[in-house]
């Protein structure tokens, strides 16, 4: 609940989450509104795991990113260059339409005496996947925790994803890729670092 109240301060949802039996109930309203029928055999335990699999899909809540990161190395060597982990794979879903959002992320930092551990960059972008999003937003949150957490020299987030909003329904285009950047600090204000942190993307498919 700590987590929670952290990152969204928005205190009627935080503190009102519904029952398990609520949620079981809206999940048949649902069922219903498709056009099924919630009591036939096939779908008596079809709330159940729903409401289960929203716990796993949407476990981003209750995990801040500071916890994640707030383990780091200085014992690097002197190694003062860009630390890049490139297609780290993830689902998210839309805030629009809560229909999945599927994607890579690739997140770069140049170290500013102290490192983090590498799985801790994916970490971050699962609990910020495992919740509502948008692209956007969620580039941008990947940044901020991992400037804001380690005050490396710039952060670099690229994230390409397909949105199944796109793709199943609405305009229905399967295939286009969404890219989405946030820069910091010498990835921001230093083109040269920018054009290697795309070479190192792009160069070594
Ligand atoms: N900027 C942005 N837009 C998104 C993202 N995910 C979905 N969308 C868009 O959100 C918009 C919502 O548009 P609305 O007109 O309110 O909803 P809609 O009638 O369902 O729109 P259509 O998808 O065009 O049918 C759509 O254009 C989606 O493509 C995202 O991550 N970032
Ligand atoms: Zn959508």
């Amino acid at each position: 609940m700590d987590a929670i109240v952290k990152n969204f301060p928005v205190p009627a949802g935080a503190d009102s989450r519904p029952t398990q039996k609520e949620a079981e109930d809206a999940v048949r309203v649902l069922l219903r509104w498709a056009g099924d029928d919630p009591t036939r055999e096939g779908l008596l335990d079809t709330p159940a795991r729903v409401a289960k699999s929203y716990k796993e899909l949407f476990s981003g809540y209750d995990l801040a990113p500071e916890d994640v990161l707030g383990r780091t190395f200085d014992e690097v060597g002197g190694y003062d260059d860009i630390v890049l982990v490139k297609d780290i794979p993830f689902f998210s879903h839309c805030e629009h339409h809560m229909v999945p959002i599927i994607g890579k992320a690739h997140v770069a930092y140049l170290p500013n005496g102290r490192v983090l551990g590498l799985s801790k960059i994916a970490r971050v972008v699962e609990i910020y996947g495992r919740r509502l999003q948008t692209q956007e937003t969620m580039t941008a949150q990947i940044a901020k925790a991992i400037d804001e957490t380690l005050q490396p020299r710039g952060v670099a987030v690229m994230i390409e994803a397909e949105h199944m909003c796109m793709a199943m329904r609405g305009v229905q285009k399967q295939g286009s890729t969404t890219l989405t950047t946030t820069f910091t600090g010498a990835f921001k204000t230093e083109p040269a670092e920018q054009a290697r942190f795309m070479t190192m993307l792009r160069g070594f498919k």
